[in-house]
């Protein structure tokens, strides 16, 4: 039955994604001293990022940041910073450095300029982008109902500040030219809503009303498990 299978298929697809996630990184670390790794928060990456924590690798050498954060204190239940230190940077991976996407300001508007100075100075173009999406073809922060999203999809920034009605903290996000800024990119999905509104977005064009489009080139590689 399906309900017994999927959290097999899920591990199995997590499992996957790592392994392959760590061939490149040791395949861009054989010719560069660092390389950055781009992951994302939500619940769906867990898995992976501790499938990926016990692989052994030079860690030391890999810079992981995030492709978006909610505007809160790392110690929230809602941090993706906190997500990655608990889930991530532990077993072998604990010897990554990783980079936050928030700092001491009081919100993204003032804190994007330091954040984004501090992510441009990685190694870029990045080894690895891993991507989420949202319901509604949310990918990173870009929102389809944010008024930062034309931002987010055509600034040449690192980092926007971001805002939505539809979520209600505030976050800062990666922006696409910074996303795109990566050797290979991977969309990790579970789920049959997700696949309808993957396919959704395979259908069509406008990148406004499902913001992924804009991530959905053949070089994108679709992780996806029910
Ligand atoms: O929540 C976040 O930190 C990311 O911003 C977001 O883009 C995420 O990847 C999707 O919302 C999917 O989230 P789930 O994996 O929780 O469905």
């Amino acid at each position: 039955m399906k309900t017994t299978e999927t959290p097999d298929e899920r591990s199995r697809l997590a499992l996957d994604l790592a392994r392959s996630v760590a061939v490149a990184l040791e395949e861009d670390l054989s010719r560069q001293q660092r390389v950055t790794l781009v992951v994302s928060g939500g619940s769906t990456p867990k898995p992976f990022l501790q499938a990926l924590s016990a692989i052994e690798l030079p860690w030391s050498r890999v810079d992981v940041t995030l492709a978006d954060e909610r505007w809160v204190a790392i110690d929230d239940d809602d941090s993706n910073d906190r997500f990655v230190r608990t889930h991530l940077l532990i077993n072998h991976a604990a010897q990554a450095c990783f980079h936050s996407l928030v700092n001491d300001a009081a919100g993204p508007e003032e804190g994007a300029a330091e954040v984004g100075e501090r992510i441009a100075a990685l190694s870029w173009p990045a080894s690895v982008v891993v991507l989420g999406m949202g319901g509604d073809g949310h990918t990173a922060s870009l929102f389809p109902d944010s008024e930062q999203l034309s931002a987010g999809l055509e600034s040449d920034e690192t980092v926007i500040a971001a805002h939505a009605p539809s979520v209600s903290q505030p976050r800062i996000s990666l922006t696409r030219h910074r996303l795109m800024q990566s050797r290979r990119r991977y969309l990790h999905l579970t789920g049959e809503d997700k696949k309808r509104t993957l396919a959704a977005a395979m259908a069509g064009s406008d990148v406004h009303e499902l913001p992924i489009r804009a991530f959905l080139d053949a070089s994108l590689a679709l992780y996806w498990a029910p």
